[in-house]
């Protein structure tokens, strides 16, 4: 198979001493993103590779498809066989459709509004997968590009396209310290029908019983059987709460990780529809029983060897590793708005005994901790839910990790006072989160204005809408009661 082309061109070359924000810069600077990969598309091999692929697969309609700033995703369907003039120009998208078309309270479009520009995004033919309930149906991810004919940018990345976000980031990364991030996330999610019906002894948990697996035995095996199809590697999968289900396949590269969670969540959908069931990725859908998280599971790899284990036994993080850690502590408020993304998400955090903590600590193998070393080699960052945006959480924990990294932070010791930034807490509202989101200058001064000021337009409004809402809460408390 034809390599994908990298984004930004490899800056090893670049003069040391920049921080991760001014090199971000310069690789955004580049206007030749767009003729590079353009330039790929059209080379002999990845056009009859593609036509090999769709020949083979019988395809008759392409999703050319790309994720939004909120984890989204959104599609232009064209018959297969314009393939190669889709190689060539790709496809053309209003720009606010990066942020779902979402509107604010005031009616304003947020990224643009009706007057905005297209943005043009080209395929990844490397990317084509077959729909496996539909084999007739195949999707392509798409890269997103200022327009040629925009003078002074035309032709470089289109700064809100999240998953180029990602990938930009993470080159960036290992062209400076030789270092790949590689991790598996394990996304709960909440499930309802009479497939979903749970058995519970009073006062136990219905977690890893296997008459409750049993009687979704249905929803695993479609989900399994879809995500193989689509080449997933699935290695094991557990009942965890009421209809919660959590089926993991194999870490690799986040980039290709991130990738897959966003399948994943397709495919639920998917089998949902086939059973007749609702399937909920929703943070916090019951109170009483755990949330639906997304622990992100991380390793560093320089080659074939994982620098966060040095080879003992006994569970352990490399020095290398605390510093990750450390990074990852430290912004975990400021990032908190991405890894928690919703309203919802907060409520995951205030419901006692449930799996999740509010302080910000690392430790070993137990479970109340914020990032974890459940295993040699990995960091289980457990503060994710299952409402996270995979290109966003892995962009910001790579700058975080990175800035752990290169200023030598310290994690001091497990489960003990996290020296650097002792006394600080998880956010516990959105409204808390966007504050801590503002205020950590240096995500806000890494992470491209574009993105961060698109995404805050979103949340800000998701938050007043929220706070301007009337709950039933309320009226049990306060109706009858107010004297
Ligand atoms: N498996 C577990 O550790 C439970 C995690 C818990 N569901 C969460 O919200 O993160």
């Amino acid at each position: 198979m034809t390599a994908l082309p990298t984004v930004s061109a490899t800056q090893t070359a670049a003069p040391q001493g920049l921080s991760l924000a001014e090199r971000l810069e310069k690789r955004y600077a580049d206007k030749d993103a767009f003729a590079r990969h353009r330039d790929h598309n059209m080379s002999k091999e990845v056009i009859a590779e593609l036509g090999e692929k769709i020949k083979a697969a019988g395809t008759e309609y392409i999703y050319y498809q790309i994720p939004t700033m909120q984890g989204r995703v959104v599609a232009k369907v064209v018959p297969a066989q314009h393939f190669e003039r889709f190689l060539r120009k790709g496809i053309a998208m209003h720009r606010p459709a990066m942020a779902d078309l979402q509107t604010t309270r005031e009616g304003e479009m947020v990224h643009g509004g009706v007057e905005a520009k297209e943005f043009w995004a080209l395929p990844e033919a490397e990317t084509f997968t077959s729909i496996p309930w539909d084999t007739t149906v195949a999707t392509i991810w798409c890269r997103a590009y200022e327009p040629l004919h925009f003078g002074d940018i035309g032709g470089s990345v289109l700064p809100t396209d999240v998953r180029s976000l990602f990938k930009i980031t993470h080159e960036e990364f290992t062209d400076r310290t030789g270092l790949e991030l590689r991790s598996g996330l394990e996304p709960e999610m909440t499930w309802v029908g009479s497939m979903a019906d749970v058995i519970v002894k009073d006062g136990a948990s219905p977690a890893y019983q296997v008459e409750n697996l049993e009687r979704m035995r249905p929803v695993y095996k479609k989900i399994i059987g879809y995500a193989q199809a689509m080449g997933f590697n699935m290695i094991q999968g557990d009942y965890e709460d009421d209809g919660q289900i959590e089926l993991n396949w194999d870490y690799d590269q986040a980039n290709l990780t991130a990738d897959r969670m966003t399948t994943y969540r397709q495919i639920c959908r998917q089998v949902a529809r086939e059973l007749d069931m609702q399937a909920s990725f929703m943070p916090k859908p019951y109170n009483g029983k755990m949330g639906n998280g997304c622990h992100h599971n991380l390793s560093l790899w320089r080659g074939n060897e994982n620098v966060v284990e040095d080879g003992r036994v006994e569970l352990h993080a490399t020095e290398l590793a605390k510093n990750a850690i450390a990074g990852a502590l430290k912004h975990t408020p400021g990032s908190a708005l991405v890894m928690n993304s919703t309203v919802n998400s907060y409520k995951r955090f205030w419901d006692v005994g449930q799996y999740v903590t509010m302080d910000l600590s690392w430790g070993l193998d137990g479970r109340d901790a914020t990032m974890r070393i459940s295993a040699n080699g990995r960091m289980e960052y457990r503060q994710p839910d299952a409402s996270v945006n995979p290109y966003l959480s892995h962009t910001y924990l790579l700058a975080a990790m990175d800035d752990g990294i290169t200023n030598n932070l310290n994690a001091g010791e497990p489960m003990g006072p996290v020296s650097d930034f002792a006394g600080r807490t998880v956010p516990r509202t959105m409204g808390e989160s966007i504050d801590a989101f503002e205020a950590d200058k240096y995500l806000m001064n890494t992470i491209p204005s574009e993105v961060t000021g698109v995404y805050l337009d979103i949340k800000k409004d998701e938050w007043a809408r929220y706070c301007s809402t009337l709950t039933e809460w309320e009226f049990t408390q306060y109706w009858a009661s107010i004297p």
